[in-house]
């Protein structure tokens, strides 16, 4: 019988998440960074095309566990998740994306300014371990036992139900904690998403080659490629413009008066940088999107 979910044994498992907030983002990078895969409707195994990986969509919170023990040997997920299973894995590189804080809270109307007042009282968290890890000092030092109660989802109605004095929660924008009526009185940890992998995997060359790719598509979204003429007398001006990551290619022109220069520049910067060339009076100034890189 063909198991539409089996993988080759010989395979590199590659965890990613298979819902919320890290999941269209990491399949658009994968995308980016050539790593295809063809996946069955339902099912959370699927074969990459021409690389030797399996993919295995699991939720986000359990892929730092799988990783740690072995059973996957590669995960993209959040350093709050790392931290929170409290697993030893290779930290092979940032991603980038997935930046927020894990913060603990309470209700904007108990005035509270001091964490340590929360000590030995009621705290909800998807976070238990760091939870109790944060609270821990306090507890120690004030003799009480902080309560801390695992919910998985839905965290920031605990004190609004009563069922909490204060949560630990996720906040990026602070939409969804100004909407219970909860503000932050301290920080936990900041976190992003990540590729991790596990200390002892034998598929360390396909995890270079992702790590690579990876990076290569990062680069690409982040530069683009600033293409422009400028006269021989003012490239000195333009190059300090526009130095390049490494330094800019110059290429002479057929006049023999002018050079054309072409630069990685960051994308965020690259108005300011148009506006610079042109101000010193470089001309036919062209931006080129970049989808790919290795540098
Ligand atoms: N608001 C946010 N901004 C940025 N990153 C976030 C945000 N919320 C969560 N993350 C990151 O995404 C990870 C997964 O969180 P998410 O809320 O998507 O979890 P989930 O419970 O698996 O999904 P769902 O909420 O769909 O059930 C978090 O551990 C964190 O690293
Ligand atoms: O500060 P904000 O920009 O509002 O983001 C923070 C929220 O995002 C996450 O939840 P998500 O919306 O992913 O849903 P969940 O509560 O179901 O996990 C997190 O748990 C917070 O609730």
């Amino acid at each position: 019988m063909d198991r539409k979910n089996s993988s080759p044994p010989e395979n590199c498992r590659f965890a990613i998440p298979k819902k919320g907030r890290l999941h269209d983002k990491i399949l658009q990078m994968l995308k980016g960074s050539g790593i295809e895969f063809r996946r069955e409707p339902r099912l959370d195994v699927a074969l990459c095309v021409d690389l030797p990986i399996t993919l295995v969509f699991l939720p986000a919170s359990d892929i730092a566990k799988y990783v740690g023990e072995g059973n996957i040997d590669l995960g993209i997920t959040g350093l709050d998740i790392v931290k929170e299973s409290q697993v030893e894995v290779d930290h092979v590189m940032d991603l980038g994306f997935g930046k927020c804080k894990l913060c603990v809270q309470v209700p904007s109307d108990d005035n509270i300014t001091d964490v340590s007042t929360l000590a030995g009282k009621r705290i909800v968290t998807s976070f238990p371990e760091l939870t109790k890890q944060f609270f821990q000092p306090f507890d120690d030092e004030l003799g009480v036992e902080t309560k801390v109660k695992f919910v998985s989802g839905s965290v920031e109605a605990a004190c609004g139900l009563g069922l909490a004095d204060g949560i630990v929660d996720l906040v990026e924008t602070g939409t969804t904690m100004r909407a219970a009526g909860l503000e932050v009185v301290a920080d936990i940890i900041s976190t992003q998403a990540m590729l991790i992998a596990n200390t002892h995997t034998k598929h360390i060359d396909i995890i270079h080659l992702i790590k690579r790719r990876l990076e290569g598509y990062i680069t690409a979204t982040k530069y683009v490629m600033l293409v422009y003429n400028v006269s021989n007398e003012l490239v000195e001006r333009a190059v300090a413009i526009t130095p390049g990551k490494r330094s800019p290619t110059i290429t002479a022109l057929d006049d023999g008066n002018s050079k054309a220069v072409s630069s990685l520049v960051l994308a965020k910067e690259v108005n300011q940088k148009m506006d610079a060339l042109h101000d010193i009076g470089a001309t036919d100034i062209l931006v080129l999107d970049i989808s790919n890189s290795r540098m």
